[in-house]
């Protein structure tokens, strides 16, 4: 009897609404902020730096009028400031910056710094970012850190007692894949990924290029796009390689998309829309560009949807700071 009655229940009320409808009601669409997942880090490097003599100091240098840059160094401060750091923002020339960066290096009262890209906007940037001291890098984008990540080393010193720094925000989009279940915990460390299928759509030096290793690192195959091709990193079958390897393919985005678990846009413009009838039914959606790649449809087709994640990257560059620190006193 009270069988019948359920149904009954169950048909008025659901009958006439789609299956993604019912999914939404009973709660398996989210879309999850960047500032529940950070918050737990913020924690634990506030009780970290809380146990210190000094204020960490991390110094910023503005040398552009770019807005989204003005914005981060903006959050950067505040996010500083309420964990227990000091963050000194610089505005400089870009003609004063090179002699910025090597003072800082030699200032013992810095014990970390960024500078806001682009700048000259050409590979004088590059040559900007390799300045600063490996020792003071935060975002983690020095050459010895990129190397490290390329070839899977994880530590800086033989007694593995130095660990290698990560970029900020690939380490970020990390973290959220642990936070959202994307990485299997039953699978051992080093492998988590194994079985996963991810797109990434940008190829840039600092995020896209390092993310799509750093999870092939893990055992995902990756799609990487960029605005001319496509390239895919894998470990081989089985994992049987100790780091990535990387592949020109032929595959369009749809097709790639249509296999990918995880779909991860970074495309800078306002206009780009990713489109998402290509997601597999279920996918993880994920966005760290400063524009929405992702329309609200999204929802429709994903399983989780995280729109932005500056919070987590400011997270990890403060966790990068910490382990500076430490590893200076090694
Ligand atoms: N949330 C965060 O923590 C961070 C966010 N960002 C944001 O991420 C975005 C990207 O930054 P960067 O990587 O530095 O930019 P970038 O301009 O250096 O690289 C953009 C990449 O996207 C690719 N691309 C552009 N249009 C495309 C298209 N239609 N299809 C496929 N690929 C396309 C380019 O080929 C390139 O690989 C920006 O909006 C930036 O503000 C950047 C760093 C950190
Ligand atoms: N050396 C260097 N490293 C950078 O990482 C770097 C840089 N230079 N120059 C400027 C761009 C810009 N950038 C962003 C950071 C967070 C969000 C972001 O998504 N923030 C908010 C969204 C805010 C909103 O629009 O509501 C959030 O996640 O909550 C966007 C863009 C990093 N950049």
């Amino acid at each position: 009897m009270f069988r019948t009655v359920y149904r009954v229940y169950e048909i008025s009320l659901f009958g006439s609404l789609s299956q993604f409808d019912l999914l939404k009601l009973t709660g398996f669409i989210e879309t999850v902020l960047a500032s529940s997942i950070a918050k737990a880090y913020i924690d634990e490097i506030r009780q970290k730096v809380e146990t210190f003599d000094r204020q960490p100091v991390l110094v910023g240098f503005l040398a552009n009028n770019d807005p989204a840059a003005r914005m981060y160094a903006n959050w950067t401060k505040k996010t500083c400031e309420e964990s227990g750091f000091k963050y000194v923002l610089k505005e400089v020339n870009k003609e004063e910056l090179e002699d910025e960066v090597l003072a800082a290096n030699e200032d013992d009262e810095v014990n970390g710094m960024m500078v806001y890209f682009p700048v000259f906007g050409t590979r004088q940037d590059q040559y900007l970012q390799q300045l600063i001291s490996p020792e003071k890098d935060v975002e983690g984008l020095s050459h010895i850190y990129l190397q490290n990540l390329y070839h899977n080393v994880r530590y800086l010193d033989k007694e593995e007692k130095k660990k290698s720094i990560l970029p900020c925000t690939p380490l970020a989009i990390v973290k959220i894949l642990e936070y959202l279940g994307v990485y299997n915990t039953l699978i051992p460390y080093g492998n988590r990924l194994y079985g996963k299928t991810i797109t990434v759509i940008n190829r840039s030096e600092i995020v896209g290029r390092p993310l799509a290793a750093l999870l092939a690192n893990d055992g995902a195959v990756v799609y990487s796009f960029d605005i001319e091709n496509v390239q895919r990193f894998t470990r081989g079958k089985g994992l049987k390689m100790k780091h990535h390897e990387v592949a020109d393919v032929d595959i369009s985005l749809k097709d790639a998309t249509n296999i990918s678990d995880v779909v991860i846009t970074g495309v800078p413009t306002e206009s780009y829309k990713f489109p998402v009838e290509y997601l597999k039914d279920g996918a993880v959606c994920i966005n760290f560009s400063s524009f929405k790649n992702f329309d609200p449809e999204v929802k429709n087709h994903a399983s989780l949807y995280v729109p932005s994640i500056g919070k987590v990257t400011i997270s990890m560059l403060l966790r990068n700071l910490l382990r500076l620190i430490d590893n200076k006193s090694q």
